[in-house]
């Protein structure tokens, strides 16, 4: 950044994902979610340093040429929906169009076609055909954003990444969206889905990536993380806690400046388990990052 700070904005993250699997990254605003995804595209700020590797199939996402990345990567092996779709969409241009572009493009569908086809693609992402014609200006925030998931498909890319498809929309547009993403992701492609949405991801993950202050600190399978025996890292089971269907309680403090991140556990400051071993940064082990983990244990023997 310009005055000689540095935003630790992904750090040490290590993930896999198969084909068919769908992995959920959550945790929040601001601990490098989107930056994770820009990475995954080539898609890093000019300023951005990058270290290790990033492999889709053989490629290497972080080093690969620009042509490479704009002619046979975004789009077609690594597909986005992201997390702004006003500002990704095209201004000038109705969605029908560039619906069609893409199907063209990307799918290889020829003019007699190509009507059917675009509103097949709308339909896909709950887009009503009626708003096709429409600029994206003449769009509500979850009208882009559908348009957008429906662009996003087109491709059949084998990896998809959707930040936060489901902003501004509706509890059962919500439901009806993160199933479409499931269902495409079928059993050969992949899905990372970011998102706020606790209940969407429970619906359609496989696993669950928590991050906090740029690190994953509970990486995990979705049924033990959002059923028994729940969380390991506080800060994971804080967020759990914090949904209005349970506790309802926030976690107190603010995440650190990823500016000036703390040299041992970045969560210490705010978490009732903390002691002097927090002070040495905590390795993931069993998938938590925590010096104090929550033991998986039943609470009370079943009746
Ligand atoms: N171009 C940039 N230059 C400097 N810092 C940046 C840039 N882009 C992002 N950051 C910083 O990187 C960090 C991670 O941002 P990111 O957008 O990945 O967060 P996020 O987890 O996606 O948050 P949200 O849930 O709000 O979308 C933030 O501190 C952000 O301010
Ligand atoms: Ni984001």
């Amino acid at each position: 950044m310009r005055g000689g700070s540095h935003v630790s904005a992904v750090t040490d993250v290590s993930f896999d994902l198969a084909a068919g699997e769908c992995l959920a990254l959550v945790g929040e605003s601001g601990c490098g979610k989107s930056v994770l995804a820009s990475a995954l595209l080539g898609l890093l700020p000019e300023n951005a340093e990058t270290a290790g590797s990033a492999l889709l199939g053989g490629l290497d996402l972080l080093t690969a040429d620009e042509r490479t990345l704009a002619r046979s990567v975004r789009g077609r092996r690594v597909g986005l929906v992201p997390q702004s779709p006003a500002a990704h969409l095209t201004p000038v241009r109705t969605v029908r169009s560039q619906l069609e572009e893409s199907l063209r493009e990307l799918a290889g569908v020829r003019k007699p076609a190509l009507r059917a086809a675009a509103e097949q693609a709308a339909e896909r992402a709950a887009f009503p055909a009626g708003h096709l014609d429409r600029y994206p200006h003449e769009l509500s925030g979850g009208l882009a954003q559908r348009a957008a998931t429906a662009l996003a498909l087109i491709g059949d890319a084998p990896l998809l990444l959707a930040d936060e498809p489901t902003t501004g929309l509706d509890r059962d547009l919500v439901d009806r969206t993160v199933d479409e993403l499931r269902r495409h992701v079928g059993d050969d492609r992949a899905l990372l889905l970011i998102t706020h949405d606790l209940a969407a991801a429970e619906r359609i993950a496989d696993r669950v990536a928590v991050m906090y202050a740029s690190r994953v600190v509970e990486l995990t399978d979705a049924p033990a993380f959002f059923g028994a025996p729940g969380p390991r890292h506080p800060y994971a089971r804080g967020l759990l806690d914090a949904l209005p269907e349970r506790e309802f309680t926030p976690i107190p403090g603010m995440p650190p400046e990823l500016t000036a991140l703390p040299a041992g556990c970045a969560f210490a400051a705010r978490c009732d388990r903390a002691d002097e071993a927090c002070a040495a940064l905590p390795g993931l082990v069993a998938g938590a990052a925590c010096h104090h983990p929550h033991v998986n244990v039943l609470e009370s023997p079943r009746a």
